[in-house]
């Protein structure tokens, strides 16, 4: 099973901790021992943030800001290509082709950010198109996908399952400033949608929680199913 993992940079490196970047490697290479092929993308997390606001009060633009956003997230894949150590490329992909190839060739792939505009939500929603995964998993700060921000509002509710069109629904509206947050942002849900991509969504904080969800499909986050044709979803279900 091909497989493409987005892993949040608040999630890998909420601060400077080798043993839980260790514990992340761990989880993937287990991955790749069960014989899943891998390509990751790391995200900057509330260091890129921090590098943002700070420019954004020198009065940065936004394309500059988001190419401080892709420093920083490239920092955090290399972080993770050294828990990593062999099988896996040496620096940070910058392209979709570079991370194709190394997975072609048996190795885990590691990226952070690629172009301003986006973050790497879309980052890993174009690799896991770009390689025809059979799976994409955003393992993020939050556990799934809430029909507003959880963190400040009380009657958020989540979304047990969503089809890429109703993902792509409670995604619009989102910001799409530089260092913004979001379960996925707006591109990546429409390269979901527009690749018919199985996806989940849920809290990556324990990396068991990952090898769980990709070995055996149990999780307690959101499920991003396209509908099967010639069914129109009728409800959003909801936990
Ligand atoms: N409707 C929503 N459903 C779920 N989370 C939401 C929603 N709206 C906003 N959020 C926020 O999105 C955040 C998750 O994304 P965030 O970008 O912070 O982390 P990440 O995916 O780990 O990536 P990184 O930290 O690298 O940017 C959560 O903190 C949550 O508060
Ligand atoms: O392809 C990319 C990836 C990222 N950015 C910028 O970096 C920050 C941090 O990335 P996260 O994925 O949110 O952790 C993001 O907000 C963008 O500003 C980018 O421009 N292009």
């Amino acid at each position: 099973m091909r497989v493409v993992i987005s892993i949040g940079g608040s999630v890998l490196a909420p601060e400077l901790d080798a043993r839980r970047v260790e514990a992340h490697a761990a989880a993937i290479e287990s991955l790749a021992r069960e014989g899943c092929e891998l390509g990751t993308v790391v995200g900057g997390g509330g260091v890129a943030r921090e590098y943002i606001d700070a420019a954004r009060g020198l009065g940065a633009n936004e394309v500059q800001l988001d190419q401080i956003g892709i420093d920083v997230t490239r920092i955090n894949a290399r972080l993770l290509i050294a828990a990593l150590g062999a099988g896996v490329n040496p620096a940070p992909a910058h392209s979709y082709e570079d991370a194709g190839e190394a997975i072609r060739r048996g190795d885990i792939s590691v990226m952070g950010g690629v172009v301003p505009g986006q973050t790497t939500d879309a980052v890993a929603a174009a690799l896991a198109e770009y390689v025809d995964a059979d799976l994409l998993v955003y393992a993020t700060s939050v556990d799934g996908v809430y029909s507003a921000d959880p963190r400040s509002d009380d009657s958020a509710e989540k979304f047990e399952e969503l089809t890429p069109e109703e993902l792509v629904k409670v995604i619009a509206p989102m910001s799409t400033d530089a260092g913004s947050s979001a379960p996925v942002d707006l591109l990546a849900a429409k390269l979901i949608e527009r690749a018919g991509m199985r996806t989940i969504v849920l809290d990556g904080t324990e990396p068991q929680r990952l090898e769980r969800a990709v070995l055996r499909g149990d999780h307690e986050g959101t499920d991003i199913v396209p509908a099967a044709a010639g069914t129109e979803p009728t409800y959003w279900s909801q936990r």
